[in-house]
């Protein structure tokens, strides 16, 4: 009787069918079955999801499946093991977001980090996951100057123009709540745009490793980024120099940031060798881990009483 059950019961086929299962890091099922003896048994499998991943997106887990008739309570253990689970990212990160919402409260969230750090990546994905309005202040700038480019604007009316415009644009987005702003690299440096951020938002530093952020912008080319003119050599060598010092300069100013979200601590605690692994989800998840964190302990509840 025992072995009929094991054999009908292909326990790989149902983790990976059972969608709500396979998301929670504990689970057990138990039904009932009719032997083709005519005994009625009850099965009962238990797994755990441990929150490591291994490197090709898998997720381990380890289940028991036993058995035993329905008057009889002492249940023998069929079998034991493990099994490759998929790790569906994009319903984690529906799950994260449905429960931090509620401790939001509509603030609104400010990305910070260095240029290529991903803050318009990660904030398109949080702004549509959590139904908020997205916004690049490098965008908004554009738009208010003629349309001209971020490059343009630092070659034809200086930089502390631009920095201006920058501080306007963070003073008129921070009446509104319920939005995703993804920052300019250098918007931490003025003091007055940190008021303007805090009024009715959260800030997340997006702490990407310097290579990681030189190996993406050589991919796409150096010419948008008007700090990177002022190096030499090739697209790599120009923006490794520059984000080096930039990161020496401004360091102090984004540990400031409410919550840090940091890539190498993702990818060290998701299993994977190097941050070039991590999907822009991943890092959307990690981010709405850490507002939780921040709204749970630093007392965030009360700014979100605005
Ligand atoms: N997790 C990631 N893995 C690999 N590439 C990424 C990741 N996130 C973003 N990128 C890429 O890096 C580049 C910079 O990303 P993005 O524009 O989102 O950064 P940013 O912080 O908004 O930059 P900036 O401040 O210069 O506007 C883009 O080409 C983007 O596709
Ligand atoms: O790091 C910086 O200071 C900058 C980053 C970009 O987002 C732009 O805001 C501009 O190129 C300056």
């Amino acid at each position: 009787m025992e072995a009929g059950v094991a054999c009908n019961f292909n326990c790989p086929t149902w983790v990976e069918s059972s969608e709500n299962f396979a998301r929670k890091s504990t689970g057990s099922l138990l039904f009932g079955r009719i032997s083709k003896h005519g005994h009625r048994v009850r099965v009962a499998a238990s797994a755990q999801f441990p929150l490591q991943t291994s490197s090709n997106r898998q997720r381990w887990a380890s289940f028991e499946l036993s058995c035993s008739s329905f008057n009889n309570l002492s249940a023998s253990t069929l079998e034991t093991g493990s099994v490759r689970a998929p790790y569906d990212e994009a319903l984690m990160l529906k799950k994260k977001s449905l429960e931090v919402e509620p401790y939001l409260n509509g603030q609104s969230i400010y990305l910070v980090g260095l240029m290529g750090s991903g803050k318009t990546t990660v904030g398109k994905i949080l702004s549509h996951e959590l139904g908020y309005s997205f916004y690049d202040s490098d965008a908004l700038i554009e738009q208010e100057v003629d349309g001209i480019s971020v490059a343009e604007i630092f070659k034809c009316h200086g930089e502390s123009f631009f920095r201006k415009k920058e501080t306007e644009i963070l003073q008129k987005l921070s009446s509104k709540k319920q939005l995703v702003v993804s920052t300019g690299g250098g918007a931490v440096v003025r003091d007055e745009n940190w008021d303007y951020m805090q009024k009715k938002g959260i800030i997340v530093w997006l702490d990407v490793p310097l290579e990681a952020l030189a190996r993406r912008i050589a991919a796409v080319g150096t010419h948008s980024r008007p700090l990177l003119h002022y190096e030499h050599g090739d697209p790599y060598t120009k923006a490794l120099k520059r984000l080096s010092y930039l990161l020496e300069q401004r360091g102090k100013n984004y540990a400031k940031a409410n919550a840090r979200v940091s890539s190498e601590a993702i990818a060290s605690k998701l299993g994977y060798r190097d941050v070039s692994e991590l999907t822009p989800t991943e890092i959307a998840i990690e981010a709405l881990n850490q507002i939780e964190g921040y709204l749970k302990e630093e007392g965030g509840m009360a700014i979100a009483e605005l």
